[in-house]
């Protein structure tokens, strides 16, 4: 049988050795007409008119707000992403945030660049203002990590590791995460008891409705005096007119984040780097491998692994003949699917069903190849959202 020539519509610049993990046949570029799916960073997909050929969504990172999720979900579109790929690039970022705050690197960088005068006149003049930027040290100040996740975790043991204490908050921590932490790592029962408790706060949560603003001027005035802001999870969790209110009133130490705003624009005490917590050529490569495995795992043979809005469902294929259907979480749909099966004939070799939130997922493999008629059966049973048939 012949391959069928999938097309892949790619939104940002994705690693070479990602999109080498698609099969050969593929036509992959950022012009593609009806893709069978899209392979996007942080390209804003919110007001994109998404072609109704998509069947999947990868994106090569772990933040997928700039994607309509749960549009997608009621077109029964998977939304894939790539956890943990890209987490020691931001635990390093981070780690050079803290010594920027720790050091006043960036202030420091300033005036000397702000320097003229003979080499002479250059060496009494940083000799003399040197003091100015006199900073701290690591080992013994605490460091408040709020999102225990992939980016989080790595970064409690990574301070740990340079000699701080760690407090952390997450309300939902993953066992994963959890055996990642070091026993060292004190548990916070809210944000407030991680404010008030940090020398240094890193957030590392999604942008959800529950933590937009997350850090507003309430809560930065539970902060202790002097301490440092780091914001490597998303602009909309920090409210930055409040953070310069703090920065002006000596509240705060420093505001560092890959976040540039213009109300952050130009205070000597905010480092805004571009969004570079990813930006590396080993998490782009990890970032984009794992996500297009996914993607044509999930094309080829209806596997879904690493989607946000769908279960992990995954069987070996036994039959030349496999349905993969997406449907709504209610009563009574493998039965209906069933019924269809059996009226129409068909053996059901092997099947998988699982549930994730609103979404379930039914892949099916059965004995016999599959009419057009009963996939458009299929598809009239009310809460079924998509179906696809995938014959090996
Ligand atoms: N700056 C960058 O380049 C960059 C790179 C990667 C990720 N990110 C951002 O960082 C976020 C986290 O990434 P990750 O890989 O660690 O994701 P993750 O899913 O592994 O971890 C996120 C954690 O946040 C926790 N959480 C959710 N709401 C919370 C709340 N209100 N309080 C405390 N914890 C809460 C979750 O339970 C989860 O454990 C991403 O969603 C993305 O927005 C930014
Ligand atoms: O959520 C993520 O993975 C990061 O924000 C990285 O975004 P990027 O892929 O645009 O670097």
């Amino acid at each position: 049988m012949a391959e069928t020539a999938r097309k892949i519509l790619t939104l940002n610049a994705i690693s070479a050795r990602g999109l080498a993990r698609l099969p050969q046949h593929y036509v992959v570029g950022g012009d593609v007409a009806e893709p069978d799916g899209i392979l996007v960073r942080s390209a804003n997909m919110h007001d994109m008119d998404i072609p109704a050929s998509v069947r999947a969504i990868g994106r090569a990172g772990a933040g997928t707000n700039n994607i309509p999720v749960k549009k997608l979900s009621e077109r029964g579109v998977p939304v894939f992403n790539a956890p943990g790929a890209n987490a020691n690039a931001v635990k390093e970022l981070v780690i050079a945030g803290m010594l920027m705050g720790a050091r006043n690197l960036v202030p420091a960088l300033k005036f000397v660049e702000g320097l003229g005068g003979s080499d002479e006149e250059m060496h009494k003049a940083t000799e003399a203002g040197k003091k100015a930027f006199a900073g701290i040290e690591l080992p013994g100040r605490t460091l408040g990590v709020i999102g225990l996740g992939a980016i989080g975790s790595h970064i409690a043991e990574a301070a740990i590791r340079l000699g701080m204490q760690v407090v952390g908050y997450d309300p939902a921590i993953t066992v994963d995460a959890a055996w990642r932490l070091p026993s060292q790592v004190k548990r916070a029962e809210s944000v407030e008891d991680v404010l008030r408790m940090a020398d240094f706060v890193t957030l590392h949560v999604p942008l959800l409705d529950a933590t937009r603003n997350l850090i507003n001027a309430q809560r930065i005035g539970l902060m202790r005096p002097g301490a440092v802001l780091l914001n490597f999870a998303r602009e909309g969790v920090v409210d930055n007119a409040a953070v310069v209110e703090a920065l002006d009133a000596g509240k705060l130490h420093a505001y560092i984040c890959d976040f540039p705003a213009n109300a952050l624009k130009g205070h000597a005490r905010v480092v805004a780097l571009p969004h570079l917590g990813a930006s590396t050529e080993e998490a782009e490569e990890n970032c984009a491998v794992m996500v297009a495995g996914q993607l044509a795992d999930y094309l080829e043979h209806g596997n879904i692994l690493n989607s946000v809005n769908f279960p992990n469902v995954s069987m070996a294929r036994e039959s030349a003949f496999r349905l993969a259907i997406a449907n709504a979480n209610v009563p009574n749909m493998v039965g209906q699917i069933s019924a269809a099966l059996a009226a129409a004939g068909l053996n059901i070799h092997n099947m998988v069903n699982k549930s994730k939130g609103d979404m379930a997922y039914t892949l099916v493999d059965v004995d016999s190849a599959v009419s057009g008629d009963l996939i458009r059966t299929l598809a009239a049973i009310e809460g079924v959202l998509a179906v696809r048939y995938l014959p090996a």
